[in-house]
């Protein structure tokens, strides 16, 4: 595993400039998260060479104020020249965040979608980039997956054009190609197609980038992890123990490569079933299929929070299959609120952050 923290170099004397400039980097504050920069992994590529210091610095679209204030509070140190800041950043785009999941099938992509359709209700900009290139099925549900997608000339070179589907723009690698081939790319492939995603899509203005990651811990969500700005990462999980242990590993990934976890999603928590009690009326009872408050348990283990326990509901599955996520088709469902009550905390936190700056 690459590490995203600033990276090393060998003599006694660059070792020790290089202390010196992340103990001054750390006194850079990130608002969002409230965090110094450092921890948050948006340092990267830390060279020291002579008097010079070269770093890149991962930042969302309204957080490029930050390069300022990390050169200026590394002219403290008398033996700088000169600190050459190369900005990464996806043009346009306020805040991205990662739906991740470390095993597959446990409804990352539906939380994924549904968690974009609710933002986009509290009238925020939403895109949804779909790199899960093992599954790439958010084009179909949202009822984009025979799209064609169109690529322009500009002058930084050819960028695909996101699709729209109910207000928010879609991009996937499920569009460039056929749905009938199943994708088999490996190394170099894989990597020139996610970094293109990154940084060849037009997104025009988004207050939200969602990256729906494959499912897992390897090459793939590393790469892109590493190649974007990349704000925190929310964990979905079953709350079987065989996913838990598994969201567990991913956990640990993120927080080895610097990536926040903001949270974790417990889907597929309980099933209600309808109950005709003594007195002939009925109730509804939650029957825990997959076991009872493993996410949460998980969450209370690994200090993050718990985001939502999301319900087993037909109404959930259909709307992946006919292409309207049940938060747009109905927002008032007991299950939508959840995905409501997720985009609500996390507006909370990133608006709060932008008011900062
Ligand atoms: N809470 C839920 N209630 C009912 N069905 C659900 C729920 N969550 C997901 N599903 C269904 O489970 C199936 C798998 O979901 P999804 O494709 O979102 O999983 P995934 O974790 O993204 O899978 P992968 O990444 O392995 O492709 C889908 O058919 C989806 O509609």
């Amino acid at each position: 595993m690459t590490d995203r923290s600033p990276t090393a170099l060998t003599s006694p004397l660059t070792d020790n400039r290089k202390a010196e400039v992340i103990l001054l980097l750390k006194q850079v504050c990130e608002p969002m998260l409230n965090k110094d920069i450092v921890s948050l992994g948006m340092v990267r590529n830390l060279r020291i060479i002579d008097n010079y210091i070269y770093l890149r610095l991962y930042v969302g679209s309204e957080q490029l104020e930050l390069q300022e204030q990390v050169e200026g509070i590394l002219t403290h140190l008398d033996w700088c020249k000169k600190t050459y800041v190369e900005l990464c950043t996806i043009p346009n785009v306020r805040t991205t965040l990662a739906v991740s999941s470390g095993k597959g099938g446990v409804g990352k992509s539906t939380v994924a979608v549904n968690l974009a359709a609710a933002l986009s209700l509290t009238g925020a900009k939403v895109g949804l980039l779909d790199a899960d290139v093992y599954g790439p099925n958010v084009p179909q549900m949202l009822g984009a997956g025979q799209s064609d997608i169109q690529a322009i000339d500009t002058t930084h070179g050819q960028r695909f054009i996101p699709l729209e589907a109910h207000g928010i723009k879609v991009m996937s690698v499920g569009l460039l190609t056929d749905p009938s081939h199943p994708l088999a790319w490996r190394g170099p492939v894989l990597h020139k197609i996610i970094t293109q995603f990154i940084h060849q899509v037009e997104w025009g203005e988004l207050d939200y980038l969602l990256i729906d990651l494959p499912p897992g811990t390897g090459d793939a969500q590393i790469t892109i992890v590493q190649e974007s700005p990349i704000c925190g990462v929310i964990l979905v999980t079953t709350p079987q123990q065989v996913a838990i242990a598994d969201v567990r590993r991913s956990v640990h990934m993120f927080r080895q490569v610097g990536v926040p976890v903001l949270g974790i999603v417990e889907n597929m928590s309980y099933l209600l079933t309808e109950n005709l009690g003594n007195d002939g009326e009925h109730s509804h009872i939650p029957q825990y299929i997959f076991g009872k408050d493993g996410g949460k348990q998980l969450a209370e283990e690994l200090q993050a929070p718990l985001l939502g326990q999301v319900p087993i509901h037909a109404c959930i599955c259909e709307g992946g299959d006919i292409g309207v996520p049940i938060t747009l088709s109905d927002r008032h469902f007991f299950a939508s609120q959840v995905f409501t009550e997720i985009a609500q905390a996390l507006v909370e936190t990133f608006s709060h952050a932008r008011k900062c700056f």
